[in-house]
């Protein structure tokens, strides 16, 4: 066995997604920010390539590459890849990130709760590990300032015709929309549709209405498109079913927590929910989070919440990534079989 490379991941998915978490062998990128570290990422593509692409990665996967803090305040410092963004913040990646920092001992546990701050690119998130026996069981983020953009704006979408959507961010910027009036109810069965349907949408909203940060303009589009079920209460917490159509065309298995943070800042906007009050966001494999606002604030001069997002992760095994010198595709590659055109 020969390598010139080995980048060492310890494996994790949280209610579904996978989060990989890069522990080791590779240098933290140049950048006098996170932000400006995720644009060397984004725009080497180096790193992405070689644990995204096949053979080494799929479409399936997310990899987070821990970097030290920038912000004093932080603990750990993480970048985040999904298969074709970097982006801002991920909450089913942020909780794969605090479960693998504690279940391998990188930041020392202690039970019954740890508490941390992370540095993602879009801003510091609170972390609150809920531990037992050295395994930390619950992990509840109060993710960054969220806000709803464009409210019941009409989008004309191929195939589709007129659709009623909302534009939020949460985290990373969403194109939100109901599934019911699509004909979906979001059952596995129709996952290959949900998914082929969200990414005509998303491109259409990014045509049509587009999304730039107030804050940080170089966050300028619409990641994901999120299809919801209508919203129920029970025991006075409001419940939602939804699925997040993620670049280039997969379904999010989790309940995605920057998508239920949009949701809750959509919801607020229009009345619907105040501050206090939890909301569960349910996924296509029924897995859950369980979600909050904790409070109000602004963001750019535009009314925002803060959300809450409480998941489980799980370590699903330890890799260690190589490359043979002789290795025809250093870089890997992507066939669209799997890998469709992003659009
Ligand atoms: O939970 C989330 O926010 C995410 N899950 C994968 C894609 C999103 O970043």
């Amino acid at each position: 066995m020969r390598s010139n490379k080995v980048v060492h991941i310890v494996s994790c998915h949280a209610e579904g997604e996978v989060g990989d978490v890069i522990v080791g062998g590779v240098a933290p990128p140049p950048g006098n920010t996170l932000w400006e570290q995720r644009r060397f990422i984004a725009e080497d593509q180096a790193l992405r390539n070689f644990v995204l692409n096949e053979p080494r990665g799929g479409v399936f996967r997310h990899i987070n590459l821990l970097v030290p803090p920038k912000d004093p305040r932080a603990t750990m410092g993480f970048i985040i890849m999904e298969p074709e963004d970097t982006p801002p913040m991920s909450g089913s990646n942020s909780i794969c990130v605090s479960t693998v920092l504690l279940d391998s001992g990188i930041v020392p546990m202690q039970e019954p709760e740890t508490r941390m701050v992370l540095e993602a690119p879009g801003g510091l998130v609170n972390v609150v590990a809920e531990c037992r026996n050295g395994k930390a069981e619950r992990i509840t983020v109060t993710n960054v300032p969220s806000f709803a953009d464009k409210l019941d704006a009409k989008l004309e979408v191929e195939g589709l015709g007129t659709l009623t959507v909302d534009t939020a961010y949460g985290g990373d910027s969403f194109v939100i929309t109901d599934a019911r009036a699509l004909g979906f109810s979001v059952t596995p069965d129709e996952a290959r549709e949900l998914a082929e349907t969200g990414i005509k949408i998303t491109r259409a909203a990014n045509e049509q209405l587009g999304f730039t940060h107030p804050e940080n303009p170089e966050w300028d589009h619409i990641s994901f498109c999120q299809l919801t079920m209508p919203v129920e209460e029970k025991d006075g917490i409001l419940h939602g079913r939804n699925t997040v159509v993620i670049q280039p065309a997969k379904l999010d298995r989790s309940p995605t927590g920057t998508g239920c943070s949009a949701r809750m800042a959509v919801l607020h906007a229009r009345g619907l929910m105040k501050v206090g009050q939890r909301f569960s966001g349910h996924s296509i494999i029924d897995s859950t989070f369980n979600c909050r606002i904790v409070g109000e604030t602004t963001v750019g001069g535009r009314p925002a919440i803060v959300p809450e997002i409480s998941g489980r992760a799980w370590i699903t095994g330890t890799h260690q990534v190589m490359l043979d010198p002789a290795d025809p595709w250093p870089a890997g590659y992507r066939l669209a079989d799997t890998w469709p055109r992003k659009q």
